[in-house]
């Protein structure tokens, strides 16, 4: 028998009515349930759209023009968005970017953990918005005059988009690129360019300490030197009076990675200081830092709630950066042991501590997966259990220590719902009970969304012991 044709054809342009949204915030409409993927459709919605790709089971369009707009639709306050790739929802209502994102949590608990009588609250989103990002990298490039564009890559491409501003940027970032920018251009250093790994400058880095007012900058150049380099510190200390680090870091080789390994302080101190909540932290060019510090201090303290935690807890925390979630547990409990296997980060946690006057913190060097199962087998029995692992999620040897060490109380915190997911049904299946999770909007305007979520072991009494 011959497979059924898809409906549509390449290139052609049909009327689309719009029924659901895709996890990435793509709008979803069916031919006789051939169902088509359209970036900046909403559901609701009835439009002209091409059609770009035909698969065996579905297909890819491009919106044309909008005939009926969902009430939901805003108008983007970005002039590039829909052709950098930095964002994908300004498009769309706050209120249903929210709603998006809970509802990407609850079908992966629903469909890959099958978990669907675990509560997932609202998500919690910002009260503003935009110009949340801490931290922008931009790369620079030749404008077709010559002169020096900044800006980030044009979606699926190295194309530099020349841009005055990125609205979900810190305005200081903005402003700092933009003076780099202008500096760099009048002392005529050359761009970098991929295609022949010729030239100078490669990327601009800026860091803001949010609630200090801190400003890094760190000019990233192919070569060794930075040519006119006390010119250049001076005119950025004259135009940003409270820079607080000027660095300037080497990375010589053909990449995708943006620094590289020799970093050289040119004036101000090597680190910024950033505040979430009461704990102060050191934060030099290379650390992992989250992005968007108003809503970690949101993340954090929900993580804290779930841990509930009465000062005689050993608590671990795995893949712990900077330890920024392990010093706001410490506060509360007996010890935290954080592990992290980036040695710099660290280094970084350790000073973090002293910092801040807690002593009660420890931090390792190593991989989760190995540290834990290890630390598993020399019988260390910790009251609660917190990772925060990357996209891909725990390996299972973290998962299986994490059920050996049966602690009363594990906190999951997560930038991926399907690894989440994934690991909660591990976990559920090793004795634990999943209590709820909870949304953060760390990232308003793009398709991502935060989760932290609760699990208890089992078989507990109710004063929370085991029987
Ligand atoms: C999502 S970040 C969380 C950092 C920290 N909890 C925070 O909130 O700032 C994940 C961290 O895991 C670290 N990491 C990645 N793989 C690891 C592994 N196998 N073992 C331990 N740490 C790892 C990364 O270097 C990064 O610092």
């Amino acid at each position: 028998m011959s497979k059924p044709q898809p409906p549509v054809n390449k290139n052609e342009t049909i009327e689309l009515t719009f029924e659901d949204l895709t996890h990435e915030g793509n709008g979803v409409g069916k031919v006789n349930g051939y169902p088509l993927f359209v970036p900046y459709a909403l559901p609701g919605e009835k439009a002209q759209v091409k059609v770009v790709k035909v698969k065996k089971n579905f297909g890819f369009g491009i919106l044309l023009d909008v005939k009926e707009a969902s009430q939901e639709r805003v108008d983007p306050p970005c002039d590039v968005y829909e052709k950098c790739g930095g964002c994908q929802l300004q498009h769309m209502s706050y209120k249903m970017q929210l709603d998006m994102k809970q509802k990407q949590v609850k079908d992966a608990m629903h469909k890959i953990g099958h978990l669907s009588h675990v509560p997932v609250h609202p998500t919690i989103g910002m009260e503003d918005p935009w110009r949340y990002r801490n931290k922008v990298q931009i790369p620079v490039g030749e404008t077709e005059e010559g002169g020096l564009k900044a800006g980030f890559y044009r979606k699926r491409s190295h194309d530099i988009i020349d841009m005055d501003t990125c609205v979900i940027q810190d305005e200081h970032n903005d402003r700092m690129v933009e003076a780099v920018r202008r500096i760099a251009e009048k002392y005529s250093i050359e761009p970098y360019k991929e295609e022949n790994h010729r030239g100078v400058l490669r990327h601009i880095m800026v860091r803001t300490g949010q609630t200090t007012g801190d400003i890094m900058v760190v000019i990233i150049t192919k070569t060794k030197k930075l040519p006119h380099q006390e010119a250049i510190v001076q005119e950025i200390r004259d135009t940003f009076p409270n820079v607080k680090s000027i660095i300037h870091n080497v990375n010589n080789k053909r990449t995708n990675v943006i620094m590289g390994d020799q970093t050289n302080i040119l004036w101000g101190d090597k680190y910024i200081v950033d505040t979430i909540g009461d704990i102060r932290f050191n934060i030099s060019p290379k650390s992992f830092y989250q992005v968007n510090p108003t809503q970690t201090k949101a993340l954090y303290d929900q993580a804290l709630q779930y841990a509930n935690l009465k000062g005689h807890e050993t608590v671990v925390d795995a893949y712990c950066g900077i330890g920024t979630i392990s010093l706001f547990l410490a506060k509360q409990a007996k010890k935290v042991l954080g592990v992290e296997i980036v040695a710099p980060a660290v280094d970084d946690a350790k000073k973090n501590a002293k910092l801040n006057n807690i002593e009660n913190a420890e931090f390792y060097v190593g991989e989760a997966e190995s540290l834990l199962p290890w630390w598993q087998s020399q019988g260390l029995r910790p009251d609660v259990i917190v990772v925060d692992p990357p996209r891909k999620g725990c390996d299972e040897s973290l998962l299986n220590a994490m059920i050996q060490m049966q602690p009363e109380k594990i906190v999951y915190v997560s930038c991926n719902p399907s690894t989440l997911a994934r690991d909660l049904r591990i976990l559920e299946d090793g004795g634990f009970e999943t209590q709820e999770v909870q949304p953060v909007d760390m990232f308003p305007q793009t398709g991502h969304v935060e989760c932290v979520s609760h699990l208890r072991r089992k078989n507990n009494n109710s004063d929370g012991r085991l029987s």
